[in-house]
């Protein structure tokens, strides 16, 4: 785990019966509990901007936990945003989404740590080797679907993918699923008595059904990993209030819109970030034509600070919530209904489990093996 001075501030109560806003007795009087938070993805783009905002809304009220699978760049937002908030109680951890160890062995970490998870923002996500189709895209631009192409990227975006140690798909693996183990494994302490937990991903407006499929989850034969992963999640955030609602535990899906970060600059690979930059008043005429042009890391973290401020009971499991900018620059957050089936939701939800529970074997008898047996 990642080194890390902590600061003398008081630890969440041992006991899991405390309300959220709760306070507790302490050698020095009552302080007021900190909730828990713990981004992944948090170094940089709209996971940083979000711990940013975060921590402008409430400095001394939250447990900040970034969620890294680069301990330098872990360390170096840390510092970003302890410069600005000098006062913010701000952890590290290191787990790499792809890699079913990493995660297993950060949500253990977790539970030692803290006893309470009040938000958990699965935010990191990789589009690897991007390919964009200019020849699409000009066409795009002279037909109905222009306003389309430009919100989700529809029909000039495809990837090539790979396949982790573990032998899954990286863009699933990453996207997806190691979110997924990382919720089941941190049941004990989102599911707690007398308290609600939320989930917020970092899903896309180019989430699509077409590129979908119950019989290829992670995708392996077609060219949109990205879309699909993204889908899934839309899926399985129907599922996981399904399953959870009753525990306590409540899960919502975000769009950023269309936000300049590493992600992004990856899709056109010869087109340096500064020039990206220089493209800027054409993407400010284009938003307003569409405000999912978002553009700043800032904007695009508008719907999942705005998820933060809201009662997780009185969201709608079937929106997606998108974070907005206006033509005159404004943001706001507007959630649209997704194009998911409660029946689709629930057959992913099983196939999960199962790949969750052929893992762990995998796992287990990896590990019993010694290393001696690993190449
Ligand atoms: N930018 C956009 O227009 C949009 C982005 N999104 C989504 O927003 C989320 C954040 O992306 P964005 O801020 O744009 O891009 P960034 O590349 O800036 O952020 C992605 C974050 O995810 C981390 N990450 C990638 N792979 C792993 C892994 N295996 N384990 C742990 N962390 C990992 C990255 O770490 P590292 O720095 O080490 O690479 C980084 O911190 C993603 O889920 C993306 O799909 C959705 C819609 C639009
Ligand atoms: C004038 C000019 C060069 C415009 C840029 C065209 C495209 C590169 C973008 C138009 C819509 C964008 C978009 C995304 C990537 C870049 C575009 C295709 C995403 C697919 C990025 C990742 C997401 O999750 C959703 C984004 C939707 C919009």
């Amino acid at each position: 785990m990642i080194p890390q001075k902590r600061k003398p501030v008081p630890e969440p109560d041992a006991q899991p019966f405390s309300p959220q806003f709760s306070c507790r007795a302490t050698g020095f009087g009552f302080t007021k509990m900190k909730k828990v938070v713990l981004v992944t993805g948090a170094n940089s783009g709209i996971g940083l901007a979000l711990c940013e905002r975060l921590l402008s809304h409430d400095t001394e009220g939250l447990l900040l936990c970034l969620a890294c699978r680069n301990v330098q760049r872990a360390q170096a937002a840390r510092a970003a945003l302890l410069a600005s908030h000098p006062a913010a109680q701000v952890d590290l951890l290191q787990m790499d989404t792809s890699s079913v160890s990493s995660v297993l062995r950060t949500a253990q970490e977790v539970k030692v740590r803290y006893n309470r998870l009040d938000y958990l923002y699965l935010n990191a996500g990789i589009m690897p080797n991007p390919e964009f189709d200019a020849k699409a895209f000009f066409r795009g631009l002279f037909s109905s679907k222009v306003i389309t192409m430009f919100a989700t990227g529809d029909g000039i975006l495809t990837q090539k993918d790979g396949v982790t140690p573990d032998g899954l798909q990286q863009v699933f693996a990453t996207n997806l699923f190691g979110h997924f183990l990382l919720i089941r494994e941190l049941e004990p302490v989102l599911c707690q008595e007398g308290r609600t937990s939320q989930l917020v991903w970092t899903s896309s407006s180019n989430a699509n059904r077409s590129a979908f499929s119950l019989e290829d989850i992670q995708h392996r034969r077609g060219t949109q990993p990205y879309s699909s992963s993204k889908y899934a999640t839309d899926l399985l955030s129907l599922s996981l209030n399904q399953h959870y609602n009753k525990q306590g535990l409540y899960s919502s899906v975000v769009s950023p819109g269309f936000v300049m970060t590493n992600l992004t600059f990856g899709i056109l690979p010869s087109f340096p970030a500064f020039l990206w930059t220089l493209l800027m008043p054409v993407f400010w005429l284009i938003r307003v034509f569409t405000n999912t042009f978002t553009l700043t890391p800032y904007n695009g973290s508008e719907a999942l600070l705005w998820l933060f401020r809201q009662k997780p009971e009185s969201l709608d499991p079937y929106a997606k919530y998108h974070s907005l900018t206006s033509g005159l620059g404004n943001n706001y957050t507007q959630p649209h209904k997704m194009d998911i089936t409660f029946e689709t939701s629930e057959s992913l939800y099983i196939k999960l489990l199962q790949l969750e529970s052929d893992t762990r074997k995998k796992l287990a008898e990896t590990q019993s093996a010694g290393p001696s047996l690993k190449t």
